[in-house]
C-alpha cells in the first residue's frame, strides 16, 4: 500500500528525506493552496505536513476521509483543531525541540535590535536621513530581563541573556528556587518579574490562562520605560493594552514576531516608531527547518508503518482489552486531576494516585497518565496527552506515585488523587457510582457528592451562622444561580467548605466580592 502525504507549508527539502526514502510513501508539495483548495485536495491524502500557516480546521478532518496523521513541523499546534483530529482518529505529531535554538536566537536578535533601535536607524538611512540623535539606545549589561515561561525556549534565552551580562528573573509555575539557582537566575512570582524587569520576554504557549497575560494591569506593574518582546504567540500580550502603554510612554519599545491575527497588514502597532517587528520568523532558519522537518517526517514514517510516535500531541490508542476494562474511569480520572490543578496555587511537585476496590485489580497506568494529563493541562495546554503526560511530568521533575489497595471504605471503586506543591497538599477522591456516573466524594477531608462537570465554586469558610447566606446573596447579585450546594465542616464553629455548582462561570470580579465577605477564607472557581 502506498500512503500519500501532502506538504502544504514550505518545508526543508533536505529535512524530508525520511519521507522521500520510504518505499511506501509518495510526497506531494503544494504550498500555495487556498482553504477551499486544501479541502478539495485533502480527500486524496493519508497525511498532511504543515508549519504554522495552514489552518487545519474541523473541515479539513471532515474532508480528509483517509487522513491518518498530521505532522506539525514546529512546536505550537494552535493552527490544528486537536479535538477534531482526535475525534477523527488522526494522530497529530509535532517537533518540539528542533526550533528551540532558532527561536531563542531570534528573541536575542529582537532584544538587541530593540535596545539599539537598529531597524529604525536602518529605515532612516534607507530614506537618506543620517539621524543619530533619534537612535540613541540602551545597554543590556546590568539590566534585568524578566522571562515569563521558562520552558525550552525561555531557558535558552536565559542562558544567552546571562552571556550579555544581564540579570535574569523568571516566572514559570514549574520553576523552583533550586532550578533557578542552578541556572544562575532568580525565580519570582509573575508580579515580581513584571516589577523588576527592564526588558520582559514571554515564552509560554497561548492558552486560556496566558491569553492577554500581559494586559493593562500587567503594564501598570512594570517599570517606566520597560521594553517588551513577544516571540512566542500573538495574544499573550494584549495588543490594545500595549498600544496604549506605548502611547502613554510607559513602554519604551516592543519587539514582536507574532500577532493576534496573522498575517497582519496595516497593523496599528506598526505605526508606532517604538515597535519593531518580524513576520513570525522565530523558527525560520535553515537549521531549524531541517531539524523540524526531519523529526516530523520520521514520526510520520513511524506511524504509517505501525510504530509508536516520538512526539504525539493528541490521544493515542490504548490496547483494546485494557481499554474496555478501564474506559468507564477515564472521564473521572482526568476530571479529578483537572479539579486538583485548580485548587493548588503553585505548580505540582508530586502527584499521588490511590486506586481502591475493584480498580486495584486492573491495569491502571493509562488512568494515571490521564490524571497527570488533567493536572498538567492547566500549565501546558492541549499538547499534553496520555502518552506524553508522564514524560512531561518527568521533564518538570514532578514525582508520580501510583498505589493500589483492595479496601475502599464502602465504595466498590475509589480514585484518590493527591497533589503536593512546595507549600501545600490537597486531595480529592472520586468514584463511579453504578448507574449514576462519576462523583467527587471528598475534597481534602470533607465529604461531598458532586458530579465533576460544569462550573463550580469551592469556598473555605468559618462554620458560622450567616456565612452560607452571604455567599448566596453575593452570587445572586452577580446573577449567578446556584444549582447545588454541599457543606462540610471539621467541627462546629471550625473550618468548613461549601461546594457549589453554578449555572454559569463566576468571573474574577464576582470571586473578589466573595473573598471580601466575613468568615470567608478562600474562594476557588473550577470549570470542568
Ligand atoms: N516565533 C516562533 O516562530 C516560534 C514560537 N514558538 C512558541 O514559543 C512558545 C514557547 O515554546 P517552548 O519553549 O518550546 O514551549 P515549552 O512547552 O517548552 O515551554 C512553555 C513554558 O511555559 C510555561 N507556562 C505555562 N503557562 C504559564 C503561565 N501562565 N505563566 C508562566 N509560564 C507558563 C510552562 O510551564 C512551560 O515551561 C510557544 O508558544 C511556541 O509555540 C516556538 C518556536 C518558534
Ligand atoms: O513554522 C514556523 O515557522 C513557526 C514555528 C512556531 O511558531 C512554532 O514552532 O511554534
Amino acid at each position: 500500500m502506498t500512503f500519500r502525504i501532502l506538504i502544504s507549508d514550505p518545508l526543508s527539502e533536505d529535512g524530508i528525506f525520511p519521507l522521500r526514502e520510504a518505499d511506501n510513501i509518495e510526497v506531494v508539495m503544494e504550498t500555495d493552496l487556498t482553504n477551499d483548495q486544501l479541502l478539495e485536495r485533502i480527500k486524496d491524502f493519508d497525511g498532511l505536513l504543515v508549519r504554522s500557516q495552514t489552518q487545519v480546521t474541523k473541515e479539513v478532518f471532515a474532508h480528509g476521509e483517509k487522513l491518518k496523521v498530521i505532522g506539525r513541523a514546529g512546536v505550537g499546534v494552535d493552527n490544528i483543531d486537536l479535538e477534531a483530529a482526535t475525534e477523527a482518529g488522526v494522530i497529530v505529531v509535532n517537533a518540539p525541540d528542533g526550533n528551540t535554538n532558532s527561536a531563542a536566537e531570534h528573541t536575542m536578535a529582537m532584544l538587541m535590535s530593540l535596545a539599539r533601535k537598529i531597524p529604525q536607524a536602518y529605515y532612516a538611512l534607507k530614506q537618506e536621513r543620517w539621524d543619530r540623535k533619534s537612535h540613541v539606545g540602551v545597554e543590556l549589561k546590568n539590566k534585568t530581563l524578566g522571562i515569563v515561561g521558562l520552558g525550552r525556549i525561555g531557558a535558552e534565552v536565559a542562558t544567552r541573556a546571562k552571556g550579555q551580562r544581564m540579570n535574569v528573573i523568571a516566572y514559570d509555575p514549574f520553576l523552583t528556587e533550586e532550578k533557578a539557582e542552578n541556572m544562575g537566575i532568580e525565580c519570582g512570582t509573575i508580579e515580581e518579574v513584571l516589577k523588576a524587569a527592564d526588558f520582559i520576554t514571554v515564552h509560554t504557549p497561548l492558552l486560556k490562562e496566558t491569553k492577554h497575560l500581559i494586559n493593562q494591569d500587567a503594564f501598570d506593574l512594570m517599570k517606566d520605560s520597560v521594553r517588551v518582546i513577544n516571540c512566542a504567540r500573538g495574544g499573550i500580550i494584549d495588543e490594545d493594552a500595549l498600544y496604549e502603554a506605548i502611547m502613554a510612554k510607559k513602554v519604551a519599545g516592543a519587539a514582536l514576531d507574532v500577532f493576534e491575527e496573522e498575517p497582519i497588514s496595516n497593523h496599528k502597532l506598526l505605526e508606532l516608531p517604538e515597535v519593531i517587528a518580524t513576520p513570525h520568523l522565530g523558527a525560520s532558519t535553515v537549521e531549524a527547518q531541517e531539524n523540524v522537518a526531519i523529526d516530523v517526517s520520521r514520526d510520520v514514517v513511524n506511524i504509517l508503518s505501525g510504530g509508536v510516535p516520538q512526539n504525539p500531541v493528541n490521544l493515542p490508542a490504548v490496547p483494546q482489552d485494557i481499554m474496555s476494562e478501564i474506559e468507564p474511569y477515564f472521564h473521572l480520572s482526568e476530571k479529578l486531576g483537572a479539579f486538583l490543578a485548580r485548587l493548588v496555587e503553585e505548580a505540582a511537585e508530586e502527584i499521588n494516585i490511590y486506586y481502591a476496590g475493584e480498580l486495584s485489580e486492573l491495569e491502571v497506568a493509562p488512568l494515571t497518565r490521564n490524571t497527570v494529563k488533567g493536572v498538567l493541562k492547566r500549565y501546558l495546554g492541549d499538547h499534553v496527552n496520555d502518552v506524553n503526560a508522564a514524560y512531561l511530568a518527568e521533564k518538570k521533575s514532578i514525582i508520580i506515585n501510583e498505589n493500589k489497595t483492595s479496601t475502599t471504605k464502602g465504595f466498590t471503586n475509589l480514585i484518590t488523587v493527591e497533589v503536593k506543591t512546595k507549600s501545600e497538599t490537597r486531595k480529592v477522591a472520586g468514584t463511579l457510582l453504578n448507574g449514576y456516573g462519576a462523583r467527587i466524594i471528598k475534597v481534602d477531608n470533607y465529604r461531598v457528592d458532586v458530579i465533576p462537570e460544569g462550573h463550580m465554586v469551592l469556598v473555605h469558610h468559618k462554620d458560622q451562622p450567616g456565612a452560607i447566606g452571604r455567599v448566596g446573596t453575593t452570587l445572586a447579585k452577580d446573577n449567578i444561580n446556584i444549582a447545588t450546594m454541599q457543606v462540610g465542616r471539621s467541627d462546629v464553629g471550625g473550618d468548613a467548605i461549601m461546594m457549589l455548582t453554578v449555572d454559569k462561570q463566576v468571573e474574577q470580579t464576582g470571586l473578589e466580592l466573595l473573598k471580601e465577605l466575613e468568615d470567608i477564607y478562600k474562594v476557588t472557581a473550577v470549570t470542568l
